[in-house]
């Protein structure tokens, strides 16, 4: 490692305003309000332990790292192994770079007023402001170890808060903020912090902001047209009553392809009810929460008719629409029909994307009002109208396919009236992509084989039907899903290490 230059920093004596309103703890400090020089001690040879002088410095003496652009992504893109398969959130690519992110052989870490500056060995400098670092610490103290909640005080940091030593140690970086010197600056510029924080290097290149760091890998769908019929995805039910890991292969499998079956379960609603709640507690709506339901009109929704229904997606209008939805046929006799269609609509959003960019946009503005309000008790409309379109408002992927036609209601809210005809030209082109032979999955259920859909994503209708049919099934939320997903299919602590 270079021979290190020792830093030389002479803090400025300070406004003498501050002397007056010193407490009798910093009273012993005065004499420290002198022009203090500080040496940064001498890196030691394995660079483990490197303390950086306390700098007050003004930003126009900021040790600025110059970031080494000739360390190539290359050592950041290798080989590309998915952690966690299909994570949904902050997963990332785990490469022999950034498995255990290093710190620069060839910088230092540095600080100035308002951030502090971490070098990778990747050749990429993160930028820390003082106040996130001091927000986000990890200790016992700042963060609850069991509930993982904040405990800290946010609004009681300095706004002006600044590192007294920053040390680089083998696992991490430890930031002092306590420190008869920092008390006297920190006095000076506003409450003392008096705290001592400890940050992992893998928990840093995790979640630095500025750069980026790691990316927001979109899952790996798994899209699919009418071939899916050759193959659907399926577990058994067996295994997901028995394990945990029988859990994560079902959600993993309904996160990949948007839905699943599961295969030999007892045709009653009580084993149905219990199997939905492998994943979760049941999202309860103006349905109730478990239904076992037929075509008797009992709740004025034309689901509980015989007619066919086109595709769409359930709960268009819940400000929240459903994550998942189960369904399980019970029986089905003195009659025919009702075979289930399923889209997949983010392939089909894919495709619509590519065929027709303006279309597509005009469906991601277009906000359509939905409802429901054939029961007596009840008019369900979300908070706003949402788009058929709804993207991730961080990496703006496709997230949420809302789309309902039945369910809409009267569009009087145009800031354009020429959008009108717009919406009516997108939305029939929307529909003829949905219609497309390869775009559909026709299946019959049958009973003891209950499927359960991403209603998020994949869209789903029946054909018409007679004679007397009862499904049985249930809603989970989409949050609840994720953290299921999530739970079983990944260790906890790199679950919480991603927070
Ligand atoms: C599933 N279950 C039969 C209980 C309710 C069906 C609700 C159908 C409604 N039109 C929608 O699209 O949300
Ligand atoms: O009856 C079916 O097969 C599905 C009914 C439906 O589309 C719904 O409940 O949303």
């Amino acid at each position: 490692m270079a021979a290190p230059r020792s830093i030389t920093r002479i803090i400025k004596s300070l406004q003498s305003t501050s002397r007056n309103a010193c407490s009798d703890h910093h009273r012993r400090c005065r004499a420290s309000w002198l022009p203090a020089v500080v040496l940064a001690k001498r890196y030691s040879s394995n660079a483990a332990a490197a303390i950086v002088a306390a700098a007050a410095a003004s930003p126009s003496t900021e040790q600025t790292t110059t970031t080494s652009s000739s360390a190539t992504s290359s050592s950041v893109i290798g080989k590309q192994v998915q952690t966690t398969s299909d994570l949904p959130l902050k997963t990332y690519n785990v490469t022999k770079a950034d498995a255990r992110p290093k710190l620069s052989e060839h910088h230092k870490i540095t600080f100035d007023e308002k951030k502090t500056l971490v070098p990778w060995e990747e050749g990429k400098t993160s930028h820390f402001q003082h106040v996130w670092m001091r927000d986000h610490c990890q200790c016992s103290e700042c963060f609850h170890p069991e509930t993982k909640q904040r405990m800290l005080n946010t609004f009681a940091i300095p706004e002006n808060i600044q590192p007294d030593t920053v040390e680089a140690e083998e696992e991490g970086m430890k930031i002092k903020y306590a420190g008869v010197l920092s008390n006297v600056v920190l006095f000076a510029k506003g409450k003392n912090d008096g705290h001592e924080s400890f940050y992992a290097w893998e928990w840093l290149h995790l979640h630095s902001y500025n750069p980026r760091l790691e990316r927001y890998i979109s899952p790996q769908f798994k899209f699919w047209g009418s071939e899916i019929v050759e193959g659907p995805p399926e577990v058994r039910y067996e295994a997901v009553m028995e394990s945990d890991a029988g859990v994560g292969e079902w959600t993993r499998k309904i996160r990949k392809y948007g839905f699943c079956y599961v295969n030999g379960v007892p045709v009653t609603p009580e084993a149905t009810q219990e199997l939905v709640e492998r994943i979760s507690h049941i999202k309860h709506t103006h349905y109730g929460g478990f239904w076992d339901f037929t075509s008797d009109l009992s709740k004025k929704d034309t689901a509980y008719t015989s007619l066919a229904l086109g595709v769409h997606t359930d709960t268009t209008y819940f400000s929240d629409p459903a994550g998942l939805q189960l369904f399980h046929l019970l029986s089905h006799t003195d009659g025919s029909g009702g075979q289930s269609i399923l889209v997949d609509g983010f392939r089909a959003a894919k495709i619509f994307r590519e065929e027709n960019p303006t279309a597509y946009r005009v469906l991601s503005n277009v906000r359509i009002p939905s409802h429901s309000s054939g029961n007596q008790d009840s008019s369900i409309q979300p908070y706003a109208p949402f788009p058929v379109f709804n993207h991730h408002p961080v990496n703006g992927e496709l997230i949420l396919v809302r789309w309902n036609n039945d369910d809409r209601a009267t569009m009087d809210r145009w800031d354009d009236p020429a959008d009108v005809e717009r919406f009516y030209e997108a939305a029939r082109a929307w529909n003829d992509v949905l219609k497309r032979r390869e775009s559909e999955y026709w299946e019959q259920l049958v009973p003891g084989r209950p499927i359960i859909l991403d209603n998020w994503r994949v869209l789903h209708g029946r054909a018409a039907f007679d004679g007397k049919r009862r499904l049985c099934g249930a809603y989970i939320s989409r949050d609840d899903f994720m953290s299921r997903f999530v739970l079983s299919n990944s260790k906890r602590e790199d679950v919480l290490k991603a927070l």
